[in-house]
């Protein structure tokens, strides 16, 4: 199995644990989005969205994150053979879920100084129409891509969109700790993976308030 993925990338850690709490070996790859390695014609050909990250086995291939742990989880039950391991209950999918509703893309972005983000974002612009031209078969895809990259420059402008993202975070974060008011973790007693897909969210805010405090 392989993972490709990068350890800077918030939904990557969150599959990174996953494979670590079940125990799964994996060949690793990274891929840097920074420098546009996510634009390579074999990766974007493996998946045309460019995101991370994406696990790989024999002929299957996920990019989508609960689609990933679920799918670890299934490999993990099966391997485990010894009922050890139990299926994720409907409160674990539906934290899950809660959690993947917030998007960290907006908020994480606008940690990055400004002259930075602007850099890299021309940086992967650039990268994507040269990448285009030596692919000139997957130029939809490219194109969407290119697209995407202006969209977000342009959403980044607007405070309304950085506000909106500051409260679905806060709105989580509110609706966790009334849970373990309750709960040692999010959905009993257990640590499961809706905590394992939690945890890089609060590293990151941890990241950030030590930043912001040097
Ligand atoms: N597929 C993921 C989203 C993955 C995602 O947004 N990955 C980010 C890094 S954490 C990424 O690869 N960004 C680079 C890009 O969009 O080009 C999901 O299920 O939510």
């Amino acid at each position: 199995m392989q993972l490709y993925h990068h350890p800077y990338s918030l939904e990557s850690q969150k599959v990174r644990l996953a494979l670590e709490e079940r125990n799964i070996d994996y060949t690793s790859y990274h891929v840097n989005p920074v420098t546009g390695k996510n634009m390579d014609p074999s990766f974007f050909r493996m998946n045309p969205t460019a995101k991370l990250p994406v696990f790989q086995n024999g002929s299957h291939v996920f990019f989508d994150t609960i689609e990933i742990i679920q799918y670890i989880e299934r490999i993990a039950l099966v391997s485990s053979g010894s009922g050890i391991i139990t299926q994720s209950s409907k409160q674990v999918v539906e934290w899950m879920y809660k959690i993947q509703q917030w998007n960290p893309k907006f908020f994480t972005l606008s940690h990055i100084p400004e002259k930075y983000y602007i850099y890299t974002s021309k940086f992967i612009r650039r990268v994507i129409i040269a990448r285009m031209s030596e692919a000139p078969d997957l130029a939809t895809s490219y194109h969407t891509k290119l697209k995407e990259a202006y969209e977000t420059e342009e959403k980044m402008r607007d405070p309304q969109i950085l506000q909106r993202s500051e409260q679905d975070l806060v709105k989580l974060l509110d609706e966790v700790e009334m849970q373990l008011k309750e709960t040692l973790y999010l959905a009993g007693n257990e640590f499961t993976l809706a905590d394992v897909m939690l945890v890089p969210i609060l590293a990151r805010l941890a990241l950030w308030v030590w930043r912001r405090s040097i």
